[in-house]
Formats: C-alpha cells, structure tokens, sequence
C-alpha cells in the first residue's frame, strides 16, 4: 500500500488530491550551478553517473531547492546499451556516441551476460536514495523505453529524422525484433533490481516513440513496454509504472489499455480537454507544462499552468513537464513555478 505520506505515490493509486503532486523530468541538471559544480567534481557526465555518493547528491540537490514529491534516480537511458557492450561516450555540447549497430548482423556485439556488473553502481546509487530522501518524497527509477533506447543503438547520436532505424526495422523487421527482444530482457533485470534496492515506482522514457508508424508503434513501443510491465508486475504485482510515450497522440489510448502501465506521461502538445474527456477516465496522468516556459517565466508561465491545473483537476493527476528541463532554465522560475501550485 503506498504510504499516506507520499503524495507522489497517492496519486498513482488513482486519488484525485486538491494541490497534485509535482516532479519535473531532469530536474537534477544543468540549470543548478550545484549540478555543474558536483559534475566537474566527478570528472564527466557518465563518472557521475557510475559514481553512487555524487549520482545521489545531485538526485538530492532539487529536493533541497523545491522540496519535490518525487526523486528520480541519476542515470541515463544510454547506460543499458553500455551495459550491453556497445561503446559510449558523452561529447560535450555533442550529445551521446555510439557505434551504430545498422543492421540484425551487428547484433553479435551485444551480450547481456555482463549488464549486472556494469550496472552495479546505478543499483547501489538507488540503495543509497532509499536511506536519503525525505520521508515523504518517493523514489523513481526508469529506464528508457525500448524503441527509443534502440534509436541510439542504431543511430549511433541524436537523429532528426530516424532514417538508419526506421530503414532496420521497416526492412527487416523479425532482424529489428531480435535488438527489441535483447532490450527488453535488458531492461526488464535492470528495472527489477532498481526494485529490490528500493525504487518505489518506475518510469519508462520513450522519448521518440512519436516517429513511428502505426504499425510499428504497435509492434516496437506497446509490445515490449507490455513485455516489461508484465515481467515486472510478476514479481512486484502493486509496482506503480508510468509510461511517456511522447508524441505518441491518439496511440495514448491503446498504449494505456494494452501495456497495463498505470500512469501515462504527457508531452506538451496533447490537447488536455481530450486527456480529461478520455485517458484521465483510465488512470492517472502526468504533465506537461513546455519546458520553455520556464525560460520565460512570467505571467505566461502561471497562466499556462493554472489552465494544465484546472483542466486536469477533477482526476488523478501528477503535475510535470511535457518535456525534460533545458539547462537555460533559471532556477528562480522553477521556484515560482512550484510556489504558485503550491498555493493553489
Ligand atoms: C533521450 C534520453 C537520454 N537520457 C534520458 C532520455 C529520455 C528523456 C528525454 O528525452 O529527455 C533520460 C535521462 N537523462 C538524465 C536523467 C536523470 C534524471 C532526471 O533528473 O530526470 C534522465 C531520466 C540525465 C542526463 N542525461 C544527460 C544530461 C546532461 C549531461 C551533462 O550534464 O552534460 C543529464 C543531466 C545527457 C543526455 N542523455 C541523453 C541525451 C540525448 C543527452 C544529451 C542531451 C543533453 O545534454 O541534454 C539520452
């Protein structure tokens, strides 16, 4: 039973709560000079990843500023592929690197025999988490969704247009379901020891989903994340999930109703009339203010929230972004922002 204490985790039960809950995706960032000082201390973006005292300080850092309702656990989506044996590095001002894996014969570079070992330190920076936060903030492990960690397996960097991917999966689809299927039982071990050191609700980043279509949508982002939730609620049969696929519009439905997550994460452009009228009847959801507003602060960013609030108030309802914060943000608007739902 999610404790009463933790607002957070209330909401994910399906309460409709009269101030909701509020995390922001990448909330422990750049935008903090806190951030940037604790990762010129570790060396680089991933040493502060696999580095569990300073991976936890910056998970800390925006709950002392804001006191959020939620913790998510410092990592990355990109340690699984690293994990699996593919080379990454972080560039700065370049975004991830990877050895692009363009097709089923590159495969054979994977293995999943190692992931534990790698990832030990991400576990033991959850662990870690557990013992620190606040009494009543919870705690959030993730993990990227499959399609959008294959993306850069395949990609090698950030796309714009997704050609190498949709090219590997559209031509070769039972090839591509073979990167899928290495993901999801990647992602699945990987997940379920966030668990057993103390995650207390995961969610499942599926930032590209949007690019994909119908058909693949169906096969790459609602059957493995369907894949995942079953595998994980077999063990933990109470774990609140939160899915974002972001992008993903109509699809919201089926995604909802096929993978069994319990919340859905919005992206700032879902029409909130439609959320109210239709997914918010299924479940909790969570969003999605635009990022940018808080760059520009201001009359327009509370307006833009009262109207997420009040849209959205007569359901389940976890405020967020529809987006991770950019690190241009000031922190002052942050602070704004979060007092202003406060007071509501
Ligand atoms: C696609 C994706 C990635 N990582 C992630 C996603 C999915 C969500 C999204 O779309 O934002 C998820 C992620 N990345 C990070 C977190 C930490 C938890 C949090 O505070 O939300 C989470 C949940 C830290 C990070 N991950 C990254 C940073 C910035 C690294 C730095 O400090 O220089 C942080 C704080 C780097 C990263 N990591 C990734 C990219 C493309 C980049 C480069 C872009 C950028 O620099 O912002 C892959």
């Amino acid at each position: 039973m999610p404790n009463s204490n933790k607002t957070f985790l209330r909401a994910l039960n399906g309460e409709t709560l009269p101030v909701p809950p509020i995390w922001l995706m990448r909330q422990a960032g750049r935008y903090l000079p806190e951030y940037r000082a604790t990762r010129a201390e570790a060396g680089s973006f991933l040493d502060l990843c696999y580095n569990p005292d300073l991976a936890c300080e910056v998970t800390l850092q925006p709950l002392r500023r804001y006191d959020f309702d939620a913790a998510i656990l410092f990592s990355d989506i990109l340690v699984i592929p690293k994990a699996l044996g593919q080379h990454l590095a972080f560039k700065q001002g370049e975004g991830p690197q990877l050895e692009p894996i363009r097709d089923a014969s590159g495969l054979g570079r994977l293995s999943i025999d190692g992931i534990h070992a790698s990832l030990g330190p991400i576990y033991e920076t959850v662990s870690k988490l557990s013992d620190a936060i606040p009494d009543h903030t919870a705690l959030i492990g993730f993990a990227g969704g499959p399609w959008t960690v294959a993306t850069y397996m395949v990609e090698g960097k950030g796309s714009k247009d997704f050609a190498n991917i949709r090219r590997f999966a559209y031509g070769d689809p039972k090839g591509f379901d073979q990167l899928i299927d290495i993901v999801v039982e990647a992602t699945t071990q990987y997940l379920l020891k966030q668990v057993e050191a103390g995650a207390e609700c995961i969610q499942l980043f599926e930032t590209w989903g949007g690019v994909l279509s119908e058909n693949g949508f169906k096969r790459w982002v609602i059957e493995p994340t369907k894949k995942i939730v079953a595998s994980l609620r077999a063990v933990h049969p109470d774990l609140p999930i939160i899915g974002f696929p972001r992008g993903a519009g109509l699809h919201m439905i089926d995604f909802k109703q096929q993978t069994g997550v319990t919340a859905v994460g919005l992206d700032s452009g879902v029409p909130l009339k439609w959320v109210a009228e239709n997914l918010q009847k299924l479940g909790p959801v969570q969003g999605n203010l635009d990022p940018m507003y808080l760059i520009t602060g201001g009359d327009e960013m509370i307006d833009e929230t009262r109207r997420i609030l009040e849209t959205l108030k007569n359901g389940p309802f976890i405020f967020n972004l529809g987006h991770g914060i950019t690190p241009e943000t000031s922190p002052d608007n942050v602070d704004k922002l979060v007092k202003f739902i406060r007071s509501q």
